[in-house]
């Protein structure tokens, strides 16, 4: 059984309370070992490179995530696949001292990039986070618990996006929303072709200078492996969700889906 304090010798005893035990099932398909070794790989630079590439866009992009969320003064909300904190840190501010926040993702190192991220920016309501080591398709937290969910870049990660659907579905109050931020898998000849661009002229050579060149090679693969708004609404609703809605924003680049419970 793992648990993250064996592998985080550098944070303090009261950062490590934060974490829960993966009581879980370990990571066994090797596919998604993969995918999580990837997401450790890229940890060190990721909240750089984002900056740089988006030219700070997806501070703004992440800002609408949460509003979309509906999270609210004192609300107890889950940010799946949180990376380094960025959409769980908004949340912790929307939802104040009397709040609570969950952040899952299974990257260990991007899960300490977030807590000692939280230690260096802090804020007092940032006590009301918890990091927690876990897998998206297998949550561990019981029926009906969250007043909200965002996540943010995450569902077009995960081996089995229905799955995950159904996990939100499960862990959500009957009313509550989920946010799901990422790119906008565009059937707009002109939007493909721009995104294609950047992504092999600017963004591949860049990250190759870092050693990451393959990595962000995957991630143009994955926005075309990934959904469309139509397909994310489907595939929400079939979950259980009782309403859907995709939007698209930024000239179509990046998508947004809102599902009620
Ligand atoms: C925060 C963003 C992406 C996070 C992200 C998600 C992934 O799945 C990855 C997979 C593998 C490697 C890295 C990532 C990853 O960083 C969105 C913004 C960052 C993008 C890298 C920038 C995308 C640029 C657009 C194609 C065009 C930008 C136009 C802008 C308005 C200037
Ligand atoms: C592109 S990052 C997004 C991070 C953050 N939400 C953000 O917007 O910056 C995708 C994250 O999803 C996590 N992830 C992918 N598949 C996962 C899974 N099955 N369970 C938990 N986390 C997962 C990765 O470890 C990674 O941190």
């Amino acid at each position: 059984m793992a648990t993250l304090s064996h592998c985080l010798p550098s944070i303090t005893s009261q950062h490590r309370r934060l974490f829960f035990r993966f009581k879980h099932r370990p990571i066994q398909c090797s596919a998604a070992a993969e995918r999580q070794a990837l997401f450790n790989r890229i940890a060190p630079v990721y909240d750089n490179l984002n900056d740089l590439f988006s030219l700070g866009n997806h501070r703004i992009w992440k800002r609408m995530a949460v509003s979309w969320s509906g999270a609210k003064e004192g609300d107890n909300v889950l940010d799946l696949c949180c990376g380094s904190g960025d959409l769980a840190f908004l949340l912790s501010e929307k939802v104040g001292p009397n709040g609570q926040v969950t952040a899952l993702d299974f990257s260990k190192e991007q899960l300490q990039i977030a807590a000692s991220r939280q230690r260096m920016r802090f804020k007092p309501c940032y006590k009301n986070i918890k990091w927690v080591e876990g897998n998206a398709v297998d949550l561990p937290f019981s029926d009906s618990y969250f007043d909200g969910i965002t996540i943010g870049y995450g569902l077009r990660n995960v081996l089995d996006r229905p799955k995950t659907m159904e996990e939100m579905c499960r862990v959500l109050k009957k009313g509550s929303k989920v946010s799901v931020l990422d790119f906008n898998k565009s059937t707009h000849p002109i939007a493909i072709s721009f995104q294609d661009w950047v992504i092999d002229n600017v963004i591949v050579p860049v990250a190759s200078g870092y050693g990451l060149g393959s990595e962000y090679e995957y991630l143009k693969n994955s926005i075309k492996e990934y959904l469309t708004g139509d397909e994310l609404e489907k595939i929400a609703l079939e979950a259980g969700f009782s309403t859907a809605k995709h939007y698209e924003f930024s000239g179509g680049l990046m998508g947004n889906l809102v599902a009620t419970r």
